[in-house]
């Protein structure tokens, strides 16, 4: 149901001169303009005057002087119109406005004999609007008789000194109430018509009924506030929906002042509350011409009435009645005056429809049609909103932001494809490897299988064909590994190409305004191809494994059911008393060598060489399973590098298993390949296998070159008051050491005593595997709460039977600074109370855990899932926008939170700014703190 807000329609009609008032020969004091103005108080037309032929322009000074006030309203009618006209201009419209279920009013206002009567009822000649409205009502009524059910009911009422009459029962005094609807009339009842005549009949009977007196200006003078009132009830036939409307007409009483009517007593105090009921009309009027919200509609019963007419849901009209006489020039003033007041004032209008007898149905379809109306709406409001935000987040076109970004997307796809074709050609080449690595095993499987058989054969009869067959295996296998040399050898060859391309990629990035920004996307990529090249380590490893595993079931059997061969031919012999004294002893060692299998392992420093040579072995079954010579570490951590774009962790920790730092593979990593220089070899950071000095649990950092690294620990910012030690730390990687508390002097080979701080001496073999239990370690001499995350993930190796290390492993545990491994006393009761040879025990994997680089050449290391968020383009593009909105870019710390290096990695800029600058102050609030960082900035090793 819409509401309209509407003015009230004011017009003006001047009546012709009454016979008693052409008597008096007054003065026109209304000049009709056009049909909407008039002027008030005009000149008066004079005759021209002539003095011995000039004429006389001198104005005549007895005269007053004219208002000449030019008032312009709706509608203005002058002494000619007909009540047709005024019907047809002011009132046809409400008709319509009726039909269409609007509340309607007329109120007619003037003084005494100003023609308000003879406009709302006219006379048999000239019938006035009520008559003509009624008429065209009936007419519209008829015509839509088809389609709505109409009842007409009518009332008739007076205002008579504030009493309220029904003017058609003649009864009354009536009580007027409000309600929902409005005013309502207490006890009124509704005369039913069907038409206009009987209109005319009852209107006739009310006019007789009506307060009317002779006045000096009227002689049929109406003393009394007629309210003419039709109340419509309109039914649509199809629908059920009901409207109902009423249309007011009202003739109020002349609003002369008191003393043009001369009346006393009786017509004093009628006059006097006409007066004040016309009073109070004319606060109401300029009240609501002010916009005031208070409307004093309670102080007259006659506001009261009009009140919906008023301010209320409903069109009005309002006619103003003057006489042109100057007789009455005042009275005629204020009703010009009152009329104005009235053109500012606005009622709020809206369609009366109750649908009351609506079908139940039909409102529930209703309700459902608007229903999905509304949320049809409410998505398109959502959507529009949607692309609003968007266009206004959007650069403008031809904005330097907008070509930024456009310069920014061809780096992006240029990033894009050199990856794509790095990570085909590693795919390939990580695969190629891995299946000759699974052949060399095989081979070397074969060629133990082959030496047993040798040993193994019942009579020597099938020998040949059985070493045959292994030789033939041996010999496909080889000629696969041979096959796909050339493969190898291409895929080598595009890894390097896509390896070059990146590099020159990186340098021309470098030079650009945008370097801030695409380092950070360049270090997701790094990012994406370790995360890819240590899945496909995994599915190697995990294959080799499988292939080894059935191996050593295979080698489990054939042992048992060899024990159970040899433990019945030794009874048989003994038996016999036949054996020898030399199967004797081999017996023996076989038994001493099952002992030592089930027991722990020690190797004396002479067995190094012959380890070395194990290792260096490339048939070796260790070596095979390693494919760490793919990585790409050699290239990213050399420093040269460090200087421009840092790499993630994938390469921060390269264990070696060889002492001198060679490779043992003849095909050179492909990644070394690329930057492989002698410089950088020695440089690059290798974790060695330890020399094993007794029962040495050893563990240092060694470079390639065999040179001792001095310890480094992770760099923090709460050092950066140490310059020298730093300068150091940047260079090199940052690898963690264990330091023994309690250092003790371990056996060199040559016997003498070496002072080695990076080794836990364990040489008291008086403790067996019992010494390594319940050990306590100290991680590194300079003990803070960084380094201990840093060691945070300890997993030990050792030539210790696996399951009894496994139990070992399973009670390794830091606290405080400390590493303690420990056995149950269950388990050391399992274990030898002395074990010879010496336990060799080594560092296999540690959790690394770095903090952000600090400084612009300072190598930083991020947890993949950072970068590979990082990596995406869009993140790349928001990032570069908000670095543009702070002004940001183009600044080389800018971008990077926490530490702020700007030629660090840009990848930082993603971590929580809190976070990073609380950990570049090494400042945690809790463990959980600190644990949370550890855990964005950790890598752990593999
Ligand atoms: N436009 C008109 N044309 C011809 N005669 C008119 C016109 N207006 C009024 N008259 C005549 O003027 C006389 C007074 O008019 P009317 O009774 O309508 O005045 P009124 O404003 O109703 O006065 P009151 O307030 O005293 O009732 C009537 O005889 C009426 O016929």
């Amino acid at each position: 149901m819409s509401t309209d807000s509407r003015k009230i329609r004011v017009a003006v009609r001047v009546r012709p001169f009454n016979q008693r008032e052409l008597e008096g020969n007054p003065r026109n004091i209304i000049k009709v303009l056009d049909k909407s103005t008039l002027m008030f108080d005009p000149d008066e037309d004079e005759d021209e005057f002539f003095f011995h032929g000039v004429k006389q322009t001198h104005r005549d000074i007895t005269k007053r002087v004219k208002k000449k006030l030019t008032m312009e309203y709706d509608d203005v009618f002058d002494n000619t119109a007909t009540n047709s006209d005024i019907y047809e201009v002011c009132m046809q419209p409400l008709v319509q406005s009726v039909m269409n279920g609007y509340n309607c009013s007329v109120f007619v206002y003037g003084a005494t004999g100003a023609g308000k009567t003879h406009t709302m009822l006219g006379n048999e000649a000239c019938p006035g609007i009520t008559f003509l409205t009624m008429k065209e009502l009936f007419r519209q009524i008829e015509s839509l008789s088809e389609v709505r059910k109409f009842d007409i009911g009518i009332s008739y009422l007076e205002v008579y000194n504030e009493l309220v009459m029904n003017l058609l029962t003649k009864s009354g005094p009536l009580k007027l109430r409000e309600d929902s609807n409005g005013v309502v009339v207490s006890g009124l009842v509704l005369k039913q018509i069907h038409n206009a005549t009987e209109l005319l009949e009852l209107l006739a009977l009310g006019n007789r009924n009506r307060t009317q007196h002779p006045t000096d200006a009227n002689a049929e003078s109406s003393r009394s506030h007629a309210i003419f009132q039709v109340h419509i009830r309109m039914v649509e036939k199809k629908t059920g929906q009901k409207r109902t409307v009423k249309l007011s007409m009202i003739d109020l009483a002349g609003s002369e002042r008191a003393a043009s009517t001369k009346g006393l007593g009786i017509r004093f105090k009628e006059g006097a509350n006409i007066n004040k009921s016309l009073l109070a009309l004319g606060n109401c009027i300029n009240k609501l011409a002010d916009g005031l919200k208070h409307i004093p509609y309670r102080d007259s019963n006659l506001t009261r009435i009009l009140k919906d007419s008023l301010g209320g849901n409903c069109q009005t009209v309002m006619i103003a009645n003057i006489s042109p006489s100057s007789l009455t020039y005042d009275d005629t003033y204020n009703t010009l005056k009152y009329a104005s007041r009235a053109k500012k004032i606005r009622t709020n209008v809206r369609q009366n429809i109750v649908p009351s007898n609506v079908p139940k149905e039909f409102l529930v379809k209703k309700v459902n049609e608007q229903a999905e109306e509304i949320e049809r709406l409410k998505a398109k409001v959502a959507d529009l909103e949607e692309q609003l935000r968007k266009k206004e987040q959007q650069p403008a076109e031809g904005s330097p932001l907008a070509l930024n970004e456009t310069l920014l997307n061809t780096w992006i796809s240029r990033i894009d494809s050199c990856y794509a074709s790095m990570r085909e050609a590693l795919q390939h080449l990580i695969a190629l490897k891995s299946k000759e690595k699974l052949l060399n095993m095989r081979v070397k499987l074969k060629e133990q299988a082959e030496t047993i058989a040798r040993i193994v054969t019942l009579d020597g009869s099938h020998l040949n064909e059985d070493i045959a067959k292994m030789e033939a295996a041996i010999d496909r296998c080889g000629k696969q590994v041979a096959n796909q040399q050339a493969d190898k050898t291409r895929w080598l060859e595009r890894f390097r190409h896509s390896l070059r391309n990146r590099n020159t990629l990186r340098e021309e990035i470098l030079q650009t305004e945008l370097a801030t920004v695409l380092k950070g996307y360049l270090s997701g990529k790094d990012a994406e191809i370790e995360a890819i090249k240590s899945t496909l380590y995994k599915e190697h490893v995990l294959q080799m494994s499988f292939t080894y595993a059935q191996e050593n079931k295979l080698w489990h059997n054939i042992m048992v059911l060899s024990g159970d061969i040899i433990q019945q031919n030794y009874l048989l012999l003994r038996s016999m008393d036949r054996l020898d004294s030399v199967t004797h002893d081999k017996l023996k060692r076989l038994v001493k060598l099952n002992q030592r299998q089930r027991g722990v392992t020690f190797f004396d420093d002479d067995c190094q060489q012959d380890r070395n040579e194990i290792n260096l072995s490339s048939n070796s079954i260790d070596d095979i399973a390693n494919l760490s010579d793919c990585s790409e570490d050699a290239v990213d951590f050399s420093p040269d590098n460090k200087s421009t774009l840092s790499t993630i962790g994938g390469g921060a920790l390269k264990r070696s298993k060889l002492n001198d730092g060679s490779e043992s593979e003849s095909d050179t990593c492909p990644m070394q390949a690329e930057s492989g220089t002698e410089e950088n070899a020695s440089e690059r950071n290798v974790f060695k296998k330890p020399k094993i000095v007794g029962r040495t649990f050893s563990f240092k950092t060694t470079t390639s070159s065999g040179l001792t690294r001095p310890p480094i620990s992770r760099r923090t910012p709460t050092k950066q008051a140490k310059p020298s030690v730093m300068a150091t730390a940047s260079q090199r990687l940052k690898v963690p050491r264990l330091v023994v508390s309690k250092t003790k002097m371990a056996q060199s080979p040559s016997g003498s005593a070496v002072r080695d701080e990076n080794k836990l001496n364990v040489s008291d073999e008086s403790c067996g595997i019992g010494s390594i239990a319940n050990s306590t370690f100290d991680i590194c001499t300079s003990k803070d709460s960084e380094t201990e995350s840093l060691f945070s993930n300890v997993l030990v190796e050792s030539n210790v039977d696996p399951q009894v290390l496994d139990k070992v492993l399973r009670r390794a545990s830091m606290k405080g600074g400390k590493m303690t491994l420990s056995v149950s006393k269950e388990n050391r009761k399992k274990s030898p109370k002395r074990i010879d040879p010496p336990v060799e025990v080594s560092i296999m994997k540690t959790e690394m855990l770095y903090l952000p680089a600090p400084e612009a050449n300072e190598i930083s290391y991020y947890p993949y899932d950072t970068f590979l968020a990082n990596a995406s383009a869009n993140s790349v593009i928001n990032r570069y926008r908000m670095m543009k909105a702070k002004d940001g870019i183009g600044s080389t710390g800018g971008v990077v939170g926490g530490g702020g290096g700007g030629g660090g990695v840009g990848g930082s800029a993603v971590l929580p700014k809190s976070i990073t600058a609380r950990a570049a102050n090494n400042n945690f609030d809790s463990d959980s703190d600190r644990n949370r960082h550890n855990r964005l900035m950790g890598i752990v090793k593999k």
